[in-house]
């Protein structure tokens, strides 16, 4: 008699991480450029390095890639040291950074064919081409390139090689809008084939439109790692409604909603402020009253506040006047 099938219980494994940063550090002579930098990327993810000027993130990144050399700590990308196994890292991790410099005769066609020779199974650089938009560019010499053109060509030879795991500095400085969003469009459909991404950046809508998750750095240290709506909910459900009252009513009646905090009245317009459902209790109220709140804004804190919160200092619940738009609505009720 065959054995009868035991059911096996497999435990659901954590996600492999890609990058693993342990306690980085980095000077330049008197200039502590990373002070304490541990973070761990993992597996497939899209994630996002932020920070004010001079954070250390250009450092941190080129320590992962292997092209600065660390003063403390460990880094490890797919289980390699970047520092000691600088080659096997090469074939595994596409680098765009900031400034990329390239001889100014080479053509996009050359660099790309060339790029394309040095790794074992390259991408098909046409389809870059493409993506990229640098078709009409392909026989410009790298030194007559606009900057967004010499972006997208940068952007290319990260990703040329077929990496693993692509870092991306600074990826849509230069760029137009509709560039941009090809570019996320793209880094998206990058990370679709299994690649995982590293990306410093300083536009939240694109931290926000991209990355999974977040660290923070600010003087050469992480202050925190989330997701974008998880740094945002860290500020707490703070909301403010501001509009006008289509007819003169009792204020008070707002002011005593559970929800509500503060009732500010500025010339014509109404500002209430509160946490919770403000909206839903606000427009209630109205209702009840007859009142139609015209030219309703919303306004909630986004990644900009949750940013600012972290490495400013400025703290959006404790102001009067916080939040920043991110709906504009106009309810009848
Ligand atoms: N090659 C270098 N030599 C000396 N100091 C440097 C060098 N590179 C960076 N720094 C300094 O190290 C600190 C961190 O710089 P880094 O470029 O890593 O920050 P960043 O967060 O990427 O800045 P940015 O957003 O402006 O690109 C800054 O004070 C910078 O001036």
């Amino acid at each position: 008699m065959p054995p009868t099938p035991q059911s096996v219980h497999t435990p659901s494994r954590p996600p492999s991480a890609v990058v693993e940063i342990d306690h980085l550090a980095k000077s330049y002579g008197a200039t502590r450029a990373v002070v304490d930098v541990s973070l761990a990327v993992d597996d497939g993810e899209i994630f996002g390095i932020l920070g004010p000027n001079g954070s250390g993130k250009t450092t941190t990144v080129e320590c992962v890639s292997g092209l600065r050399r660390r003063d403390g700590g460990t880094v490890r990308v797919l289980g390699l040291d970047p520092l000691r196994d600088r080659a096997a890292i090469r074939s595994q991790v596409g680098v765009q950074l900031q400034e990329a410099e390239l001889p100014a005769k080479l053509t996009v066609r050359e660099a790309l064919a060339l790029y394309a020779s040095f790794y074992p199974s390259p991408a098909d650089w046409r389809e870059l081409v493409d993506v990229l938009g640098l078709g009409p560019s392909l026989r410009t010499r790298f030194g007559s390139l606009s900057g967004g053109q010499q972006q997208r060509l940068s952007i290319a030879l990260a990703l040329v090689g077929n990496p693993r795991v692509a870092i991306l500095d600074e990826l849509t400085t230069g760029l137009d809008p509709a560039a941009r969003r090809e570019t996320w469009d793209l880094v998206e459909r990058v990370r679709e084939r299994g690649v995982t991404v590293l990306l410093v950046t300083h536009f939240m809508q694109e931290a926000e439109r991209l990355c999974d998750r977040l660290a923070v750095i600010d003087a050469g240290r992480v202050v925190a790692v989330d997701t974008p709506a998880g740094l945002v909910d860290r500020l707490g459900t703070r909301q403010e409604l501001r509009f006008r009252p289509s007819q003169p009513f009792d204020e008070s009646l707002l002011a005593r909603l559970d929800p509500v905090a503060d009732v500010v009245r500025r010339g014509a317009e109404l500002r209430v402020a509160g946490t919770g459902d403000v909206l839903g209790a606000v427009v209630s109220a109205l209702a009840r009253a007859g009142v139609v709140a015209e030219g309703l804004r919303v306004l909630q804190p986004d990644l900009d506040d949750a940013f600012l919160a972290l490495v400013g200092g400025h703290d959006p619940l404790a102001t009067p006047d916080p939040v920043t738009t991110t709906t504009t609505t106009q309810e009848r009720p």
